[in-house]
């Protein structure tokens, strides 16, 4: 493995590290962090046998310990997966969770930011066909518990802090992708971001990323892979991906910040939070899609700039979405008008300046609204039914990115996993012979009776992904 050659090479580290364009803190920038490597039974003990008490929570690679490192000094959580075998399926070798995770560890080793959550060390244990990865604690839980939690004891994440969080994401996000070696999350969601002491949001899960330029052949021969509902409906095979590929994920990632929704919810219609949103927010119904939880909001300009901003990120077409360069400076103006003093001169001046920028940004969504209305028969005079009109146009990709029919009742809360080459085995079940078959599940639901959550799953052979599912339903194409 030649993770350590390259974890002790400081510009693998540089790649995208924010200390080293922070001049002040450039003597950090020849220490970077050695990775350590760890023995199981170091791990085991840390994590006191991997018990219920330290478990943290569980995703589709595996779950989550808290482990107490360095007599007591050191706070992680370690993930745990099960490593299995090769398969070879349609003639290409199908992604496993051995080369995840070499994929993972090593992307981790190389790249290192401030909002992301950093290894710390790893161990590979192959007699016990097991990986743990030893990652910075993030006390603060999901930004998904965050935005979708019904405790009451727990008020709504303030757009403050929403525009804050997504403005941190953005910087990682712009720095992998900025890096010499670009890196492209493929995995951009709520759940994959974690809060960490000091309420900073942190992108955590490397685990679908993949590190390259788009013309390498290793990110030629890597199927299409993501979570359902953040997944851009452009990325249907290898060489569609880009890093506008994780700007499309930003994007419904703004939108959930916005509305409070999740990206796939049978309470609303459309159950899609692309299909809800970016019809409001071109008709200019941007207080329809806040959300409503949130009794303090801020300038309606703030938020007008914020939605258009995420409805150009979720464009289908590639190209036109912003970079996420854009994205960055695009939050930050979205963050110094909001936090400026509430004197009406400020607020004035600052409403004038947004406003030139939105209405830029409009002019330009105008003429896209325009060309559907031609090609899809869509009017203005339909407003009242054009989330009905909507769906018909576009129910194609809806079929795509919704549930089955079945599923469409109201009051579920529904939560997206990662699909593709990350689905294995749960580490704390027997190993047996997990042969090729993994289960997608399209949406799991958190309290759900068992016969609805197997009508929510499609059993797929291991090496398919979303995209080849997909790939016969590609034809017609909503545009925005
Ligand atoms: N570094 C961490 N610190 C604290 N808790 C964590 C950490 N990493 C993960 N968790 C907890 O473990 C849970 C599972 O995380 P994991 O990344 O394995 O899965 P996920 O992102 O929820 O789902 P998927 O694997 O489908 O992307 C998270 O929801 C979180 O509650």
């Amino acid at each position: 493995m030649g993770y350590l050659s390259s974890c002790n090479c400081e510009s693998a580290v540089a790649i995208c590290d924010s200390y080293n364009w922070n001049p002040r803190r450039r003597s950090k920038r020849h220490h970077p962090p050695k990775i350590r490597i760890f023995s199981y039974d170091e791990l085991a003990a840390a994590t006191n046998g991997f018990s219920a008490g330290n478990f943290l929570g569980k995703g589709s690679h595996g779950r989550v310990y808290k482990a107490v490192l360095d007599n007591g000094k050191l706070l992680t959580a370690v993930k745990r997966t099960i490593l299995t075998t090769t398969t070879t399926t349609g003639g290409h070798n199908s992604t496993n969770n051995v080369n995840q995770a070499d994929n993972e560890i090593e992307i981790l080793t190389r790249v290192r930011h401030r909002w992301m959550v950093n290894l710390i060390g790893y161990c590979v244990d192959h007699r016990r066909k097991t990986k743990l990865l030893v990652v910075d604690y993030m006390p603060n839980g999901t930004l998904y518990d965050q935005l979708h939690s019904r405790c009451s004891l727990h008020p709504p994440l303030s757009w403050n802090r929403r525009t804050k969080h997504a403005l941190q994401i953005a910087s990682v996000l712009h720095a992998l992708h900025a890096a010499e070696t670009p890196v492209i999350h493929r995995d951009i969601k709520s759940s994959n971001i974690l809060i960490d002491g000091d309420g900073n949001a942190r992108l955590a899960d490397f685990g679908l990323a993949l590190i390259g330029n788009v013309d390498d052949e290793r990110l030629k021969c890597t199927p299409p892979a993501g979570t359902l509902g953040y997944l851009d409906p452009s990325y249907l095979v290898p060489a569609d991906l880009t890093a506008k590929t994780d700007v499309f994920s930003f994007g419904i990632l703004l939108l959930e910040m916005i509305s409070g929704r999740e990206a796939i919810d049978l309470s609303y219609s459309p159950s899609c939070i692309v299909d809800w949103a970016v019809p409001l927010i071109k008709r200019g119904e941007f207080a329809a899609v806040c959300d409503p939880k949130i009794k303090n909001r801020p300038y309606s300009a703030v938020i007008r700039k914020l939605a258009v901003l995420a409805a150009r990120c979720v464009r289908s077409t590639a190209k036109k979405r912003p970079d996420m360069l854009e994205v960055v400076e695009c939050l930050k103006t979205v963050r110094k008008l909001s936090q400026a003093s509430p004197s009406w001169n400020r607020l004035r001046r600052g409403s004038e300046e947004i406003s030139e920028n939105v209405f830029a940004v409009e002019e330009e969504m105008k003429e896209e609204i325009h060309v559907r209305i031609v090609r899809g028969g869509s009017s203005r005079k339909n407003r009242k039914d054009s989330n009905v009109l909507h769906e018909r146009i576009v129910s194609e990709e809806e079929t795509l990115l919704s549930p089955p029919p079945q599923l469409r009742r109201r009051n579920f809360v529904l939560r997206s996993r990662s699909v593709g080459a990350k689905v294995g085995p749960d580490p704390n079940e027997d190993i047996g012979d997990n042969e090729t078959v993994a289960t997608l599940r399209v949406l799991i639901e958190e309290e759900r009776p068992v016969t609805t959550m197997a009508a929510a799953e499609m059993r797929l052979r291991k090496s398919r992904s979303v995209g080849i599912v997909r790939s016969n339903k590609t034809a017609s194409r909503k545009r925005y």
